[in-house]
């Protein structure tokens, strides 16, 4: 009901802003030739009323989709480190979990599920996107997952974290070269902030990350580099999805899903993974259950991602992303009383900082 609820607001919003775009164009073309009467006032303050309505409904909406991140990543977080950091079986036997693919490709049919069952509740209308949009931003979204999931054989948790914790750059960059978004200085401006803010935060030094290889640029830092670009792609092509298709969020959730279902399945027979997951899921079946729970948490944040990217954009989700991690640990320095360094506070200020001014000043401009 909720997720309905969300989605008729999501039409709402697309139709408002087609609706604020011809009023305030109406009103402008009003001006310039002259003809703007005393009935100014009235509808003025009309629009302005309605625009206030719409302005309040869509932070209520994402609000409502950045807590939603937050609670189902916070538990998939956990549940992804019981999974892959758990012992399997008893001494000499005892195993580890290492099937990324198979753990990825059960999250996708559960997310595809989800998707298509929310599709066929609250019947979104006909999707019109080209398919191809689906098999590229399939492509990328796979590839940033894998690569970043891959990195931490080579690289500590935390020096991860840090460097996915620059996301919305590229997805910014990417967006203005291939999606041909435009956003007022202060966005940049903000971006910056809450991304340095975020970045100063998580920086663990040397001697905290035992761990942490010699050099300074390794295999390691290149797959983060590659799935920060791969997110920046993901990012461009929903971006176009969204301005030139109005893609709704549960059809690209969908199609997203299936065709990772597609690239995963075939991945799996072809390097025998699937194989040797199955002979594990036979050896320790109680797996299923935490990679089914897991799924489901999965599905349930992917909800609110797609709802917030085809809602207020990619960057405004990864902007989410990004400061939700930040939330999560800064909860936890909390909650377990642990000291902030004075680092952590500058950080700290720099993110609030951003995120207040991104919501007065960080709008962006309307294509004409
Ligand atoms: N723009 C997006 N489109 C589709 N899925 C996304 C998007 N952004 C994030 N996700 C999903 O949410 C998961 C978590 O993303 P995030 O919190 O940004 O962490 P990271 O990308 O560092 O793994 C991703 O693995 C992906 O499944």
């Amino acid at each position: 009901m909720a997720d309905e609820e969300l989605l008729k607001n999501t039409k709402d919003s697309v139709i408002f802003s087609d609706k604020e775009t011809v009023e305030t164009n109406n009103l402008k073309d009003q001006e310039k030739m002259g003809q703007v009467s005393v009935d100014v006032n009235v509808s003025g303050s009309k629009e302005a009323l309605e625009r206030e309505n719409y302005e309040s409904k869509s932070k209520l909406k994402l609000f409502i989709c950045a807590s939603g991140i937050l609670v189902c990543y916070f538990y998939y977080g956990i549940i992804q480190e019981m999974i892959t950091k758990g012992k399997y079986g008893e001494g000499e036997t005892q195993e580890k979990f290492t099937y990324t693919l198979a753990l990825v490709f059960v999250q996708c049919i559960i997310n595809a599920i989800f998707a298509r069952a929310t599709i066929a509740v609250t019947k979104p209308g006909e999707d019109k996107t080209p398919i191809w949009f689906y098999i590229s931003c399939s492509l990328t979204y796979l590839g940033a997952m894998l690569a970043s999931n891959h990195s931490l054989q080579h690289v500590p948790y935390p020096t991860q974290v840090l460097g996915k914790s620059i996301k919305p750059i590229p997805v910014m960059i990417l967006g203005v070269l291939l999606a041909r978004k435009r956003y007022p200085l202060a966005k940049y401006l903000c971006v910056f902030l809450i991304v340095s803010g975020v970045a100063l935060f998580m920086y663990k030094d040397k001697k905290s990350t035992a761990a942490s290889s010699d050099t300074l640029f390794g295999f390691g830092e290149l797959l983060l580099i590659i799935s920060l670009t791969l997110d920046g792609l993901t990012g461009a092509s929903q971006d176009r999805m969204r301005t030139e298709h109005m893609t709704k969020a549960h059809h690209m959730m969908l199609n997203m899903n299936t065709w990772s279902i597609l690239w995963l399945g075939t991945s799996l027979v072809l390097t025998g993974e699937g194989i040797a997951f199955l002979g594990f899921v036979q050896r320790h079946p109680t797996v299923l259950i935490n990679m089914v729970s897991f799924s489901v948490a999965s599905a349930l944040g992917q909800n609110f991602i797609f709802i917030t990217v085809t809602s207020f954009g990619p960057l405004t989700c990864s902007i989410v992303t990004t400061t939700r991690k930040f939330f999560t640990i800064l909860g936890s320095v909390f909650l377990f009383g642990n000291p902030m360094l004075g680092r952590q506070w500058v950080g700290t200020l720099l993110v609030f900082i951003g995120l207040g001014l991104d919501s007065i000043y960080g709008k962006a401009k309307k294509k004409s």
